[in-house]
């Protein structure tokens, strides 16, 4: 479980992020929407420890990051936006240096798994700087989950890929999420990724959590959001609680 108590992030002076109070639940598959400029990956960022609060705490299994980062790091996998691998690497290197480094023992079974139905075999000797975006985007979730985390964040884990490729991706996250009970929160502008995945939303618009809860609540109390969004929120936030 993972709770935020207090949390104020800024970047010099200006507030991006303002949460009072979150939890995430095991097991749950969080979808994040929003506007842009909502601060969706800097959550992500927060959750990943890559980036710490300004103010308030973070808490891992009720203890704060920083006094568990090793357990933070072995137990969350953090897959950004941005491809973050050796362009000149094959796969294989790539797959096998990020092994090596890893926090946590290996579990080569999940990694063939993962590698099987990510269709990366049909790339593993190919450098990745030869490789398409989708391929990329696939080789960027598999080093970001190759210690086999029980939480995984994605920041928008299938954009501008082809189909194919996106379903794959689904697929797997379907499968780590409903047979391993794999925790998901992941950003994503797709309705189609967003309904077939999630059984929470986390609704943010201006550095604020709006809504958090299950699918079936926010479908609920979407026209309140939306009775509030006429008023309050911008045009933007409600074509996004609209569409989804
Ligand atoms: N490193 C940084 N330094 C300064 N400001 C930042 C930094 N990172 C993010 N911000 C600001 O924080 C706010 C939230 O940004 P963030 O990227 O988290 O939003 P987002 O909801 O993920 O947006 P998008 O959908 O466009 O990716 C924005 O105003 C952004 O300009």
């Amino acid at each position: 479980m993972i709770e935020f108590r207090k949390v104020v992030k800024k970047y010099k002076r200006n507030i991006v992020l303002t949460i009072p109070s979150l939890t995430l639940k095991p097991g749950a598959a969080y979808g994040v929407i929003g506007p842009n400029g909502a601060g969706k990956s800097t959550l992500l960022r927060l959750l990943a420890s890559i980036e710490r609060p300004s103010k308030g705490t973070i808490h891992y299994h009720g203890k704060p990051y920083k006094k568990v980062v090793k357990q933070v790091r072995k137990g969350i996998g953090y897959i950004p936006q941005e491809i973050a691998l050796f362009e000149e690497f094959t796969v294989t290197q790539q797959i096998d240096f990020w092994k090596r480094i890893s926090p946590a023992t290996i579990d080569e079974a999940f990694v063939e798994e993962m590698v099987t139905t990510l269709k990366l075999h049909k790339v593993m000797h190919r450098r990745v700087s030869d490789l398409s975006g989708g391929w990329q985007r696939k080789v960027n979730l598999c080093v970001g989950m190759l210690h086999k985390p029980t939480i995984c964040l994605l920041d928008e884990p299938t954009t501008g890929i082809d189909i194919a490729a996106k379903e794959d991706i689904l697929y797997w996250l379907s499968t780590l999420h409903k047979q391993e009970g794999m925790t998901l929160v992941y950003i994503s502008h797709d309705r189609h990724e967003l309904t077939s995945l999630s059984d929470h939303f986390i609704v943010m618009h201006e550095g604020h959590i709006l809504f958090c809860g299950e699918t079936d609540m926010f479908f609920h109390q979407r026209s309140y959001l939306l009775e509030g969004q006429q008023s309050t929120y911008s045009s933007e936030l409600g074509k996004i609680l609209s569409y989804i």
